[in-house]
């Protein structure tokens, strides 16, 4: 892997002789100009414009001016295989994912056994290609066991079939300071990047929110801004001194984004993703005590909310990126405070970045692509994803229709959990088609070729 975007070097077999043809009429590329037709064969796009006739065959797509841009990446998700396979599996998180417009994702290192062995990151990658209905990229942890102290052996997950490329400890901090500068020493040699879940555990011991009034008035243990804001300032600097590229895990701060900015001003290779539910929600919610509130980090104030929202916008932070995290139900449905952190993300976040963006006119659709496809590639250096919409190019897609509306249900949605804040929520925008290497995974709500694994299903017998 080499970084550069030629896309002759990075096209490698998969993309010719698939022997599909899938043919697009009427779509707008970003948004803009008037509906051409998309002519995709053997996995790249063959041809764009006006007036095109389908090739014999082609499986046929009416875009009636719905919005085409590249392939959503999502470099963070947890997909909970091997381990906890009642809330997610490859297969089913594959299917979320396909449904949300991704043709990538980074499958977190948060694992049971944990992704800190080639085996685990070889399995991983593996168990998605025989899935086949997006990218599965393992994360490998950066310690062992998540445990903090000793560092894995990041050579090994690299230079094995998953290729690993990004290394983590999400859900877990790299707290000790001379182990994050040891393994970003390391990361360097390596040329990969370490994503760092930035909370410095001695502040946030046993709490369980945001800490502000709300906290303060509900009884809720908080952890401050400082928690993160430290971590993210400490890593920023050792990353400099050790010329390691760093990204920081879903920043919730308004601090954070200054400090981003600052360091991305020193010249330090640092990169930022921020969630959607982290632009969307604020710790108001917390009055109902319901767990389904409950993430790392915490939802916070609407201030942070608003600046999160700019920077996104501005370009300081990179992406958005789901922090998807499906927990079983009665991790969720408990009291607040024991509730597990975390929630889905795969099937909600175009909507939630049209709604909170894009409507309000502070995101065009260019914009959406490149927080959604192009800066999420760019940052993990995959080749083939991310790329612009034009003749030669792989044919990694995401079809859009902007106008509709839509009401989430967890049951609906192709997650085995069902934890999503959203329940009940109508939201703007939603993806008619994915197309991964010229072959559609995702049409209308409905997945390819797939037989769906969801939990309950499985408890009745089915499988
Ligand atoms: N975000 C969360 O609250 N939880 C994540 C871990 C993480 O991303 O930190 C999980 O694995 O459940
Ligand atoms: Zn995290």
């Amino acid at each position: 892997m080499t970084g550069s975007h030629d896309t002759a070097t990075h096209l490698h077999s998969e993309y010719s002789e698939t022997g599909e043809s899938v043919f697009l009429r009427d779509v707008r590329p970003y948004g803009e100009g008037d509906p051409v037709d998309v002519a995709i064969e053997n996995g790249v796009i063959a041809e764009i414009g006006a007036g095109l006739t389908p090739a014999e065959g082609a499986e046929v797509i009416e875009g009636r001016g719905q919005i085409l841009l590249p392939g959503f990446v999502d470099i963070h998700t947890h997909l909970r295989e091997p381990g906890r396979e009642d809330t997610e599996t490859i297969d089913s998180g594959s299917a979320a994912a396909a449904l949300g417009g991704y043709t990538a994702v980074f499958a977190m290192a948060n694992t049971d056994p944990v992704a800190d062995t080639a085996v685990v990151t070889d399995h991983v990658w593996r168990r998605g290609r025989e899935v086949g209905l997006v990218d599965v990229h393992p994360v490998g942890a950066v310690t062992v066991g998540l445990a903090g102290t000793q560092l894995a052996e990041m050579g090994a997950m690299a230079s094995g079939a998953g290729g690993v490329r990004v290394f983590s400890d999400d859900g877990h901090c790299v707290s000790d300071s001379l182990v994050m500068r040891r393994a970003l020493e390391y990361a360097a040699s390596l040329d990969v990047l370490i994503a760092q879940h930035s909370e410095d555990p001695r502040l946030t011991d046993g709490a369980v929110a945001h800490e502000g009034p709300t906290a303060a008035r509900l009884g809720l243990a908080g952890w401050p801004r400082a928690a993160e804001e430290s971590i993210v300032a400490r890593d920023a600097l050792l990353a400099r001194d050790a010329g390691a590229r760093l990204h920081v895990c879903h920043a919730s701060t308004a601090g954070t984004v200054e400090l981003v900015r600052w360091a991305k001003g020193q010249g330090i290779a640092i990169t930022a993703e921020v969630t959607p539910h982290h632009i969307l929600l604020d710790d108001s919610r917390l009055e109902t005590y319901d767990g389904v509130n409950r993430v790392n980090p915490p939802l916070r104030e609407r201030s942070d909310v608003l600046a999160l929202r700019r920077a996104l916008a501005d370009g300081v932070i990179d992406c958005v990126a789901t922090d998807h995290a499906p927990h079983a139900e009665q991790d969720k449905c408990c009291e607040f405070a024991l509730a597990r952190p975390g929630m889905l993300g795969l099937e909600t976040a175009l909507s939630i970045v049209v709604a909170t963006l894009v409507r309000p006119g502070d995101l065009d659709w260019r914009g959406v692509a490149r927080v959604m496809s192009e800066r999420p590639a760019q940052i993990v250096r995959l080749g083939d994803q991310g790329r612009p919409i034009a003749a030669g190019e792989p044919a990694n897609l995401t079809l859009v229709d902007p106008d509709v509306e839509w009401t989430v249900t967890g049951p609906a949605l192709a997650s085995i959990a069902d934890n999503t804040p959203y329940e009940s929520m109508t939201l703007p925008a939603k993806v008619t088609a994915t197309i991964l290497r010229g072959r559609t995974t995702a049409r209308d709500g409905q997945v390819r070729n797939h037989e769906p694994t969801r939990g309950h299903e499985r408890a009745g017998g089915t499988r």
